[in-house]
This record gives C-alpha cells, sequence and structure tokens, in this order.
C-alpha cells in the first residue's frame, strides 16, 4: 500500500466564542481527505463551508481540536515552531490576494531569493534559482529588480507561485488563487498551476468557491458543505453528474452563459430546494444530460 503525500482525518476545528463564556463554534466536524503525489484534490463549497480552516490547519496557522493530519506518513498535527519551519521546505501555499501577499518594499528578486537563502542557498546560487523560477512561471528576467507595485495582479500572482515553488515542494495549498483576478488572466493563471504540476510533479489542495476553477485544475473533487464532507469523486464525475444534493445545487447555482440554460437550472434549483431529490429523480434531472 503506498502512504497518501498528505492524510487528513477526522479533522476537527473549533474558533472560539465571543463575548463573555461563549463556547468554542466548531466549524470542521471530522473532515477526512488524501491527496497523493502529483495529484489535485479540489475543495469546493459555499462562503463560509470550511474551506479555508481546512488549509490553514494543514498549514499549521489553525489547530485543530480533534482528528489527525499526516504528511508522508508523519503525524503533523501538533508541530512545534521549529518543526514547521523545516515543513515549510515541503508544504507551501498560494493566497488568494496578489496585492497583499508580496511585500511591497522588496524587490521581486528579493522576494523569491528570501527563502532560497533562508535554506542555505549561495547569494549567486539564489540568484540563478531566481531566474529560473521567473522563466517557469512565464515572467520576464527584468522583474528581478523590479516592485510587486509595477504589476498586474495576473503578475503578482505568477510571482507568488514563483515565491511557492522556491523550496521545491511537495504540496501546495491554494487557497482561491484566482478569484481576485480577471477571467481571461484566471485561465492563464490555471493553466500555469496546471503546467508547473506537469513538469514537477507538485501536489496542490486547490480550494476555490467556483466549480468551473475546480474543473478545470482538479482530478478529484471533495465538496464541503458546513463544515462536512458530503461528496468526494473525480473531478469530471462530481462537476457534472454529482451525487450529494448539496453539490447538486451548487452546480445549479453556477452562472452559465446560455440564458435558456440559466432559467432551467434556476427551475431546478427551486424543485430541488421544494423537494430533495430521490435516486430517481436524480436519474431525470436535467444536469445528468447538459452539463
Ligand atoms: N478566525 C476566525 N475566528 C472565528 N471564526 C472564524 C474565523 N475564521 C473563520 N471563521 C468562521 O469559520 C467558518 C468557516 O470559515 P472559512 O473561512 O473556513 O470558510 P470558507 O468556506 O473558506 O469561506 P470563504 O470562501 O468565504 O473564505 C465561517 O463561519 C467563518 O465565519
Amino acid at each position: 500500500m503506498t502512504t497518501a503525500l498528505l492524510d487528513v482525518s477526522d479533522l476537527r476545528v473549533a474558533y472560539p466564542g465571543r463575548g463573555f463564556r461563549a463556547r468554542p463554534h466548531e466549524v470542521l466536524h471530522g473532515v477526512s481527505l488524501a491527496v497523493d503525489q502529483g495529484e489535485t484534490l479540489g475543495i469546493v463549497g459555499e462562503s463560509g463551508s470550511g474551506k479555508t480552516t481546512i488549509g490553514r490547519a494543514v498549514l499549521g496557522l489553525v489547530k485543530p481540536s480533534g482528528g489527525r493530519i499526516g504528511f508522508l506518513g508523519q503525524d503533523i498535527t501538533h508541530c512545534t515552531p521549529k518543526e514547521r519551519r523545516a515543513l515549510a521546505r515541503y508544504i507551501q501555499v498560494v493566497f488568494q490576494d496578489p496585492y497583499s501577499s508580496l511585500n511591497p518594499s522588496l524587490t521581486i528578486g528579493d522576494i523569491l531569493s528570501e527563502p532560497l537563502v533562508v535554506q542555505g542557498a549561495t547569494a549567486r546560487g539564489a540568484r540563478a534559482r531566481v531566474h529560473e523560477l521567473l522563466d517557469q512561471v512565464g515572467l520576464p528576467a527584468d522583474t528581478f529588480a523590479r516592485l510587486p507595485r509595477e504589476f498586474s495582479g495576473g503578475q503578482r500572482q505568477r510571482v507568488a507561485i514563483a515565491r511557492a515553488l522556491a523550496p521545491g515542494p511537495k504540496l501546495i495549498v491554494c487557497d482561491e488563487p484566482v478569484s481576485a483576478l480577471d477571467l481571461s488572466t484566471q485561465a492563464r493563471v490555471l493553466d500555469l498551476f496546471v503546467d508547473i504540476q506537469r513538469r514537477t510533479g507538485v501536489a496542490y489542495l486547490f480550494i476555490s468557491h467556483d466549480l468551473a476553477v475546480i474543473r478545470h485544475v482538479s482530478h478529484r473533487v471533495s465538496v464541503v458543505h458546513r463544515g462536512d464532507i458530503v461528496e468526494t469523486g473525480p473531478a469530471g464525475r462530481v462537476t457534472s453528474e454529482p451525487e450529494h444534493p448539496y453539490t447538486q445545487h451548487l452546480l445549479l447555482a453556477a452562472p452559465v452563459a446560455d440564458p435558456v440554460e440559466q432559467r432551467n437550472r434556476r427551475v431546478e434549483r427551486q424543485r430541488l430546494a421544494a423537494a430533495p431529490p430521490t435516486a430517481e429523480t436524480h436519474r431525470n434531472s436535467p444536469l445528468k444530460q447538459g452539463s
């Protein structure tokens, strides 16, 4: 049996309650998922469902109240700060906002060199590696000496991707990495993620509220609803023939260009809301035919 790269089982996270004697508020109720080497697991769900909290727990940014997070067979649920710093060599992150995630006073060259020098690279070695990374994410060599403010959102997100790639990680947690970008830039950046994975074999835990984005990049998809995973399966199947009523609702709520299709979906959504589907109604659903 091969060990999954990331193996999360029965993960629970509770945030502190607000106010005097308020009780902790549990937002993940026992989430289990696994990501294999070189695989993309998409995490999709509505706002507030707990997607970001899953990513933050994997990154060690929130403390689980229960469950286990394994990485290459090691238990990383409760790491010390020192162990967490060592793990940064293997687990990296790309956040949503390319504007706030880069230090505005450093050149791109310095931003990208820093993690390499921390790992022990010489200034010359780091410089050569940064040029390689810029090339890998499709940015010109003169990017090195420039500041983040000189770049568009899409270009900044390419810098953020290069920074995540710098230590040669095995897993990147991507938290809504294209949702601040316009549609055509989104498509190019998503293609870049796919291309980088082909070349490097890195795995992604890819978080998005957008089913179309998730479908584009994922091998498998887990659907999160109110702190639980309600469905996991191959991306094509989950995003076109969902089994769980919540995923069906999510698919019907996604915007489509064709106004007739949009109307059909609205009617189907209302029907689903009025009567949760049985196996029979699901078989006859328009989702099974058109999407
Ligand atoms: N630091 C925090 N303190 C208290 N509650 C929090 C905190 N962060 C998130 N929550 C709550 O936890 C729940 C899950 O939030 P989370 O950000 O994980 O959801 P999400 O699916 O990523 O949503 P979005 O797509 O809007 O970011 C929400 O009810 C949210 O209000």
